[in-house]
């Protein structure tokens, strides 16, 4: 802590400073012809993240999320730029910083895919030379805790989905790390198996102020974890601050699906609601995001013969667009590149 009392601004845990990666790539531009040009992935990105803070990292395809995570790991070293990880410089001491850092990709897994789920974390054992003691407790307590006692016998290939993501998760962490970043944590996931990521990821984060940076297409699992966001968009930060920031300078709106009785013309909305979609019966209203659905519900309630509703979330790529195109409220760090 400083002594203005903002923890993590003289001491960050991971810290980015113009930070570039730039690929070289060859493209056929005719029989025989190559051309060689460059891509900037990430372009003069600089934060901080303070130990013990979940943060959401999130963008469009291809904004550079998972190039950033590269880096972070030292699978990549950036073109240009300072970046460090608990004071570590990840891809010069790659192996060092190992030790201290957990990552879950969603789409791939670290497991051994023929392998029962413990013999993978036998391995992890020893590839991390994680004292006997310390992996006999983090083992009992993370598998407890993911709910994996009744599969550990199983080979990962047998695993549904939701298992394998909380197999994934317990190799991650049985070495301690400081920092997780998980890449997709809850992709694919059925709604229960992500309720129990999301709070075993709470859980973490409250008892043992482990940093989680978390790239996801599922806004639920930012709202559910992270009270800060960074937004990234061809390559560079265009957003850094709270979620409620980032609704509003989105305007965003969620959507009420309204099934009737029988199919009627389009429902006669309050403004700003108003109806987007018919399907037979079924209708989708959007209203905006900052306002409670009651008032739409109880006046669609009372003059329509009303049988089920839902509401839907903003997905998070609505948002992003939305945000990309308005005014911002929050910290707007930069502008994307054209
Ligand atoms: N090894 C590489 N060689 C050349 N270009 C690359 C390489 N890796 C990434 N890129 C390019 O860099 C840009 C950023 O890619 P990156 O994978 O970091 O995006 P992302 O935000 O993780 O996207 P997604 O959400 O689709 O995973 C893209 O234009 C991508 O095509």
């Amino acid at each position: 802590m400083d002594t203005n009392g903002r923890v993590g601004a003289v001491d960050p845990f991971i810290e980015l400073d113009g930070v570039e990666k730039v690929f070289e790539v060859r493209r056929k531009t005719g029989f025989m012809r190559r051309e060689r040009h460059r891509v900037r992935a990430v372009d003069s990105i600089s934060f901080a993240v303070a130990r013990g803070e979940m943060v959401g990292y999130i963008g469009p395809n291809g904004a550079g999320k998972s190039t950033t995570i590269k880096m972070l790991t030292g699978i990549l070293t950036p073109s240009a730029g300072r970046l460090r990880v608990a004071g570590i410089e990840p891809s010069r001491e790659r192996t060092r910083l190992a030790h201290r850092i957990g990552v879950v990709f969603g789409q791939r897994t670290t497991l051994w895919w023929d392998l029962p789920l413990i013999d993978s974390y036998r391995l992890m054992h020893r590839m991390y030379r994680i004292p006997d003691a310390r992996y006999r407790e983090n083992l009992d307590r993370l598998v407890e805790l993911l709910e994996l006692g009744s599969l550990l016998d199983v080979p990962v290939r047998q695993l549904s989905l939701g298992q394998r993501m909380r197999g994934d998760i317990v190799a991650a962490l049985l070495h301690d790390p400081e920092v997780l970043y998980l890449d997709e944590p809850t992709i694919g996931l059925d709604v229960v198996s992500k309720a129990k990521v999301r709070e075993f990821l709470r859980q973490l984060n409250a008892e043992r102020a482990t940093t989680v940076l978390l790239t996801t297409h599922d806004l639920q699992d930012i709202e559910q974890l992270c009270s800060r966001v960074m937004v990234i968009d061809h390559g560079r930060l265009v957003y850094d601050g709270a979620l409620a920031g980032l609704h509003e300078s989105g305007e965003s709106e969620r959507t009420l699906v309204v099934d009737l009785a029988r199919e009627l013309p389009p429902i006669d909305a309050p403004p700003p609601a108003r109806v987007v979609r018919v399907e037979g019966p079924r209708q989708w209203l959007a209203f905006p995001a900052s306002e409670s659905a009651a008032g739409l519900v109880a006046r669609i309630a009372a003059e329509y013969p009303l049988v089920d509703l839902s509401v839907r979330e903003p997905d998070i790529e609505a948002v992003i667009a939305k945000m990309l195109h308005g005014d911002s409220h929050g910290k707007e760090v930069g502008r994307p590149v054209p």
